[in-house]
């Protein structure tokens, strides 16, 4: 149904995050923090603490020649890929296929010592965002996860802390074509991937552990997820 029960939660949180990440990180002076640099990524980040426990949001962007928003949010948001890209995934259930386009996940991550090990629920929406009104308007394509609860999996009910999060993988698709009229090929085409994410993780965990995890995490997952993608696309035809 295109109107289902999350729907309404759905489409709110998705306006939210477009709009959140089409925002730049501005002038140096916004608050956000470039701590990670490779190549065309940057990684920033804002230090943040909710009720004593750090939950910095996190901006990325990176540009990735030879691959499509399309593709990026397909391997990101399809369920049989996940364990290929997500190293720090200890276990990915789908507790639901609401429609072919949202799903419903809970997944548990590895333990990082000295914290206890974590766990999350949330729902995984893929959305397209065509600029069919405006033509030089951006092509949007964009997975949204965000923390809901299961009546079946409540918190902290066994031996993992719950975490709560919302993330945004939104992707721009930028095509130069062929100046001899010839198809557009991979070498034409790059995607500019915009991740935001915000984690609370939780129950507490040591600032300066989560703070030297999220440093190491993050860019190592952005990196490995965009590589993952290339690789998987290198040799089909082009999803825009
Ligand atoms: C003491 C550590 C507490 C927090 C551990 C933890 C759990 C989940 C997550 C997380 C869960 C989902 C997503 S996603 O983007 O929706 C993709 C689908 O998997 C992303 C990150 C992050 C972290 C923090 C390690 C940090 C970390 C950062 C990037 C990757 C892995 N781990």
């Amino acid at each position: 149904a295109s109107h289902h029960r999350l729907w309404s939660e759905i489409d709110n949180v998705v306006k939210q995050q477009v709009a959140w990440a089409r925002l730049g990180v501005g002038e140096s002076g916004t608050g956000w923090q470039l701590f990670a640099e490779d190549g065309e990524m940057r990684m920033y980040r804002r230090e943040e603490e909710v009720d004593g426990m750090v939950v910095d949001p996190l901006k990325a962007v990176h540009i990735v020649k030879g691959i499509t928003g399309h593709e990026v949010c397909h391997y990101f948001f399809s369920p049989q890929y996940r364990y290929d890209w997500e190293t720090t995934l200890e276990q990915m259930t789908v507790l639901e296929t609401i429609s072919e386009d949202t799903c419903l996940f809970l997944q548990t991550h590895k333990r990082i010592w000295p914290a206890s090990q974590r766990d999350v629920i949330f729902w995984s929406h893929l959305r397209h965002l065509p600029n069919d009104q405006d033509r030089d308007g951006p092509d949007i394509w964009t997975v949204v996860n965000h923390s809901t609860e299961h009546k079946d999996y409540p918190a902290n009910a066994g031996k993992c802390v719950r975490i709560y999060l919302t993330v945004c993988m939104l992707c721009q698709t930028r095509v130069n074509p062929p100046k001899d009229g010839a198809p557009i090929s991979r070498d034409d085409i790059s995607c500019k991937i915009t991740y935001c994410s915000v984690v609370n993780p939780g129950g507490w965990a040591p600032a300066s552990v989560l703070r030297a995890v999220y440093k190491r995490e993050y860019p190592k997952f952005l990196k490995r997820f965009t590589a993952y993608v290339t690789n998987q696309t290198k040799d089909k035809s082009i999803m825009f």
